[in-house]
């Protein structure tokens, strides 16, 4: 039952005897900032429950929701800057005196936050007005801004999250994200929409830039824009074409207020430090990428246009790899380059001029595939948490089956000091087609990286395709490797059966 929600090892880790006692007097209540933690089981924290059932919007009602703005709304001189997915963009949504009231109440509250995913060392980043947030959602002034949120979205108060407010200096952005962080087996649900509202202007820059529908609503002191998060047509999945990033700011300051809004009671739940919300919400940690598939599919059930969300691949990107250097752009334009060469990229076309299904089905399997191998190649750049960025140039090129510029690329990578070989790249990624590429090109079957043979990779990986293929080029199967000991010794460890009978049946010992 998605209204109840029960977290996982919650329990009264002040004792059970001693929690129960306190919760009977009323602390649970009284001193919920400890007893919420330490005696989450007594203080019945471990079930959450969705306090009101009617869904904020069912399907349908995300278009309904926003006709009726642009109907009813003339005050604000809404602008539809697109209705798949829907943008809006709202005129003197916030006087200057609620802005300068957001302003002034932030302003000796500033911390540094980093972008997503995003390592200490990245510079981009903004200054959040997070731990002051208590205070700021009592402000009368907030409450009226909140409340105009409320009543333009029909969205009862309670959905609405606390308020976000960020500031940017010159060169600080928000890169490339969806605001879809909800799940919807909480009892919070999804976010349905994302009011961002300017409450400081810059004078150049910091615009919030929607690259699938290629529009950048300029930050103007006053405007708001709102936008869907979910899908109109299944309002269980999040709108993928409403990535966004705040653009970097080339000149002054801009400040950002977001409100982000549920489909259900977000307040009650938050209070009560509804642990099952959080711990669904950290380890599910579902990401846009997650919900491609499904999204592809109901555009298709739908009727709608096959419009691929692109920009998933830049938050995708940024989001999983640790180190988030220009490694990530170059393998997002790595991607984009494939699916243009693919012919994936000019997707926007009206139904009347859209490929026959059969050519759609290929073009889509072709761009799923390409984003699986991205993946892959993303995940195997994370396996090797000390790559440098030019091997990941070389083994993205390699996941999206660029052979041919990927040899250059893993050449100019070995050239570094320390560089890795491209064959033991190939091998450990398991990218047969490469092994073989690169053993035709004259590559060392022998070669070393980080004092390890191609076989070690492919065996320790349980690359057995691989291994057979090094094994036929003449790899030697007993060659230990410095400080790894055998392919078969590493393979036996790693519980790779396969590749352990292969190498017994070409010969190695033990
Ligand atoms: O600052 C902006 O322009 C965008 C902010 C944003 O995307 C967010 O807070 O989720
Ligand atoms: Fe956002």
């Amino acid at each position: 039952d998605p209204r109840t929600y029960v977290a996982d090892n919650c329990e009264d880790r002040a004792g059970g005897d001693q929690c129960r006692a306190w919760a009977s007097e009323g602390e649970c209540e009284e001193n919920a900032g400890f007893m919420l933690t330490e005696c989450a089981a007594s203080c019945s924290a471990c079930t959450c429950s969705r306090p009101n059932q009617t869904a904020a919007v069912e399907v349908g009602g995300i278009g309904r929701m926003f006709e009726r703005i642009v109907q009813n709304y003339p005050q604000f001189a809404p602008h539809v800057v697109s209705r798949d997915p829907w943008v809006l963009v709202l005129e003197n949504f916030v006087s200057p005196a609620e802005a300068e009231a957001f302003n002034a109440e932030c302003s000796d509250h500033w911390q540094t936050t980093m972008n997503p995913g995003q390592p200490e060392k990245c510079q981009p980043k903004s200054l959040s007005c997070d731990h002051h947030v208590d205070v700021l959602e009592q402000l009368p002034v907030v409450q009226q801004v909140k409340r105009r949120i409320s009543g333009l979205t029909m969205t009862p108060m309670p959905n609405l999250e606390k308020m976000h407010v960020q500031r940017y200096e010159v060169g600080m952005e928000f890169t490339a994200h969806h605001d879809q962080v909800g799940r919807i087996d909480t009892p919070e649900g999804m976010r349905t929409a994302t009011l961002v509202m300017y409450t400081l202007e810059p004078e150049e820059g910091g615009g919030t830039t929607f690259k699938d529908i290629n529009y950048t609503v300029e930050a103007r002191l006053g405007r708001a824009v709102l936008f869907a998060n979910l899908m109109d047509a299944n309002v269980s999945l999040p709108e993928l074409l409403t990535h966004h990033e705040g653009s970097v700011v080339q000149r002054g300051t801009k400040v950002a207020v977001s409100q982000w809004i549920r489909q259900y009671d977000w307040r009650t739940p938050n209070n009560r430090f509804c642990r099952a919300s959080k711990e669904a919400a950290a380890q599910g940690a579902l990401r846009s990428f997650d919900y491609l598939n499904d999204y592809l599919e109901a555009r298709r059930a739908a009727g709608l246009p096959h419009i691929v969300p692109l920009s998933l691949a830049d938050d995708y990107g940024r989001v999983t790899t640790k180190e988030a250097t220009g490694h990530v752009e170059r393998g997002t334009a790595l991607l984009e380059r494939a699916m243009l060469r693919e012919s994936i990229l000019p997707l926007r076309r009206s139904p009347s001029q859209q490929a026959d299904d059969e050519e759609e089905e290929s073009t889509r399997a072709m761009l799923l595939e390409a984003l699986a191998s991205f993946r892959v190649a993303l995940s195997a750049i994370e396996a090797f948490p000390k790559v440098k960025p030019q091997y990941s140039e070389g083994a993205a090129l390699l996941a999206l089956g660029d052979h041919e510029a990927a040899l250059p690329a893993l050449r100019r990578a070995q050239e570094v000091e320390g560089g890795l070989a491209p064959l033991c790249i190939a091998a450990s990624l398991g990218h047969e087609l490469v092994v073989r590429f690169l053993l035709r090109e004259g590559a060392d079957v022998e070669e070393r990286a980080r004092g390890l043979t191609p076989l070690f990779y492919a065996s320790l990986y349980g690359r057995v395709d691989v291994a057979r293929r090094l094994v036929v080029a003449g790899a030697q199967v007993d060659r230990v490797s410095e400080g790894g000991g055998t392919p078969l010794q590493a393979a036996k460890a790693q519980k790779h059966w396969a590749v352990v009978q292969l190498l017994r049946i070409a010969g190695a010992l033990g």
